[in-house]
């Protein structure tokens, strides 16, 4: 049986090739300096997060022991077949750093909407370390891309509450995250969680909630309620369905709860389980307990389905005209479609309502494999790219443009190396290891705030 290896190990946290690439930079080399950048793509803007998780994760404090060079060093002799792996240069990193990473890594604040990051190795004996730590530098591509997506997401439905509703209060709450399941991973769906969570409160994937508070200090930062899923509703039995209806409603007595309804026909299900049947339990929960019933298709042509529903309870439940002369349902009376949600498909759903006169106060979403999972590094084309570097003490401009594809050419020079008075390139303070500008969650929301609600907050 082979030795367990660490999978938390810095030296295993890194792409094959780069371990032979201490021996490829030119000789004399110092100083490496590389930027991480999104050249753009699906959205213009990107909402910059994650950095700092990656860095105390898996980069901060004492990463480097004997141990893990050890075990690095048994594992890339099996890999390459020889003794490729720079065992000196970590040993150096333990003896000289006491295991502490010398990189220097500037980025913009977490939450702010440019994307710019750089990153450079703070001791002239590691040129290597620069680059070594791309591959999980890179990674940031996922928790920034999701936020993005997610912000993009916010945008368009703050502007049709600004047309066709009172206020924006309800945004928080307008996008859920339906996601865990259809992550890769626990630690994805933890990234794709909390990076959602920079813009909205309204969340099922408890993995981000976990991230938010140990990486970002947050207590909270998100909410669920009661909700019934296909199971809960079905073991009653076609003939149960009402029943089961009923149980969601006195089982949960007050406050939201939301009960998933087209099993079998939703029509039905509005019409006459909600609309009559149960009709009185709703209202009385609504009137006098500050219960709301929130109403779940989940198949269907969501833009169709949705209005066919409020058009249903409107003429069951009645409602009223908002201050911008929209239909409202009563206050204990909401929808939630979680199914077919994307940045592609909101608008279309929203469009659909206010052609109908229906203000979006009426609904919420929630979203699942668009929100987490239907991304990739291309999406906002995520790139770390070396610019600068000093070489036998002379700076030196570094940068790449391919013959064969003038948009992957690269940004060269010094983006912002650190000078000393006399202009020569210093070696920044030794790491010291830890993130020396931590960011709140709080803060991370506040910078990645949308200038719509900011407007709106300051009136
Ligand atoms: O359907 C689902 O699939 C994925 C996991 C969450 C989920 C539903 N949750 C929910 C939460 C709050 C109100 C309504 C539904």
């Amino acid at each position: 049986m082979a030795k367990k290896l660490d999978p938390e190990n810095i030296l295993l946290i890194t792409d094959s090739y780069k371990v032979s690439h201490h021996k490829q930079y030119p000789s004399g080399t110092t100083i490496v300096f590389s930027y991480f950048e999104s050249r753009g793509g699906k959205f213009p803007e990107v909402c910059f997060f994650g950095l700092q998780y990656l860095i105390k994760r898996w980069l901060e404090g004492q990463v480097v022991t004997a141990e893990k060079i050890q075990q690095a060093t048994e594992f890339y002799k099996l890999h390459f077949g020889y003794d490729l792996f720079n065992e000196e240069g970590w040993k150096y990193i333990l003896e000289k750093h006491g295991g502490k990473l010398p990189l220097r890594i500037r980025a913009v604040p977490e939450g702010s909407v440019v994307p710019v990051k750089n990153v450079q190795n703070t001791d002239p004996n590691c040129p290597w370390l620069t680059n070594w730590v791309e591959t999980l530098l890179v990674q940031c591509w996922y928790p920034m891309t999701v936020a993005t997506n997610s912000r993009a997401q916010k945008q368009i439905i703050a502007e049709y509450l600004l047309e066709t509703a009172d206020n924006l209060d309800g945004l928080p709450f307008k996008l859920h995250d339906f996601g865990f399941r259809g992550s890769t991973s626990v630690e994805s769906a933890s990234l794709g969680g909390a990076a959602h969570l920079v813009n909205f409160c309204g969340t099922d994937t408890v993995a981000g909630m976990v991230l938010a508070r140990n990486y970002y200090g947050c207590e909270i930062a998100g909410f669920s309620i009661p909700a019934a899923e296909h199971s809960t509703i079905t073991t009653w039995g076609k003939e149960g369905e009402k029943e089961a209806f009923r149980n969601m409603l006195e089982q949960f007595p007050t406050g939201l709860v939301a009960c998933v309804s087209d099993s079998y026909n939703i029509w039905e299900a509005c019409e006459k389980y909600w609309g009559e049947d149960l009709k009185d339990l709703v209202v009385d929960r609504g009137t006098n307990k500050k219960g709301v019933l929130v109403i779940r298709p989940d198949s269907g042509n969501p833009a169709e389905v949705v209005v066919k529903i409020l058009n249903i309870l409107y003429k069951k439940f009645g409602g009223e005209k908002n201050s911008k002369g929209f239909h409202l349902l009563p206050p204990y009376l909401r929808i939630i479609q979680g199914d077919g949600i994307s940045y592609e498909t909101l608008s279309e759903i929203l469009e659909n309502m206010k052609k109908h006169k229906w203000s979006a106060d009426n609904i919420a979403f929630g979203s699942g494999g668009a929100l987490l999972q239907k991304l990739d590094r291309d999406t906002q084309k995520c790139a770390y790219k070396c610019c600068f570097a000093v070489i036998n003490e002379k700076p030196v401009n570094v940068y790449k443009q391919p013959i064969t594809d003038s948009t992957k050419h690269s940004k060269k020079g010094l983006l912002s190396l650190e000078l000393d008075d006399t202009g020569k390139y210093v070696t920044v303070e030794e790491g010291k290891g830890n993130a020396d500008k931590e960011y709140t969650f709080a803060q991370v929301r506040e910078n990645a705030e949308i200038p719509l609600v900011k407007e709106a907050k300051k009136n």
